[in-house]
């Protein structure tokens, strides 16, 4: 578990992206900056840890960052806000039992949270708000399926207290991560709120404006 920094500051830092969308906004935010490699991990875990995966074999990472747009729980995280994980948390990995869900640490099968580069991450928020820019910490939870009902964003809040933001990534990037050694961020820009399916709602334009900007900021403080 990773809860310090110790990514050398001329080692190249790898940001792990869901769609070409997405990547095409850190892009722009980074401003040609050298020091990072950007990678599509396609959308859920299983893409993005074997994407990731791959691409720590054939590159040399100080630090990796999971980057995207996701949903943010309202009362936490609104549309066009930034949020920085204070830990990623697999939410559905587990077991669904007639007392309730079981996860992946009380079935005793490893660990469904992960934790992030925390110095690296207040550094961030900190200059996030320097910037001007709405951001908030606290755990970004990876599921399988999007939210879509008001009583499963109030189980996931209940069973993740502080949950900021849902995803579906962070934790297969993590894993990765956490495989190799390297310390690892998520950092994620709301385009809609967690809760009854409205895509039509989603302000994807949104979000990543917030992701280009958020990836300027990025890019000021780990070079
Ligand atoms: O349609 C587009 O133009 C477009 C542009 C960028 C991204 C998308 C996506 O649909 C990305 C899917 C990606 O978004 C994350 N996400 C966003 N909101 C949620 C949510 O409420 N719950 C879970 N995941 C969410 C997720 O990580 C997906 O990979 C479309």
């Amino acid at each position: 578990m990773h809860t310090h920094s110790d990514f050398t500051s001329n080692s190249k830092i790898l940001i792990v992206t869901s769609v070409s969308a997405e990547r095409d906004a850190v892009l722009r935010g980074l401003q040609k900056s050298d020091r990072f490699d950007i990678i599509i991990g396609g959308v859920g875990s299983a893409a993005a840890a074997a994407n990731t995966a791959a691409a720590l074999v054939a590159g040399q990472y100080g630090l990796i960052v999971c980057a995207g747009i996701a949903g943010g729980f309202s009362d936490q995280a609104g549309i066009g806000s930034l949020v920085v994980a204070s830990e990623i948390v697999a939410a559905d990995l587990g077991a669904e039992t007639p007392d309730g869900f079981l996860s992946l640490d009380e079935l005793g099968f490893g660990t469904a949270r992960i934790g992030v580069d925390a110095i690296s991450g207040r550094r961030i928020v900190h200059a996030l708000l320097e910037a001007g820019l709405t951001a908030v910490s606290g755990p970004i939870l990876t599921v399988t399926t999007v939210t879509g009902s008001a009583a499963t964003a109030e189980m996931l809040s209940a069973r993740i207290p502080g949950a900021c933001a849902e995803a579906m990534e962070g934790y297969g990037v993590a894993v990765a991560a956490e495989q190799r050694g390297i310390p690892v961020i998520e950092i994620r820009a709301i385009s809609n709120a967690v809760g009854p399916r409205n895509r039509e709602a989603w302000r994807i334009g949104d979000a990543l404006q917030a992701l280009e900007s958020a990836s300027t900021v990025l890019m000021e403080v780990l070079s």
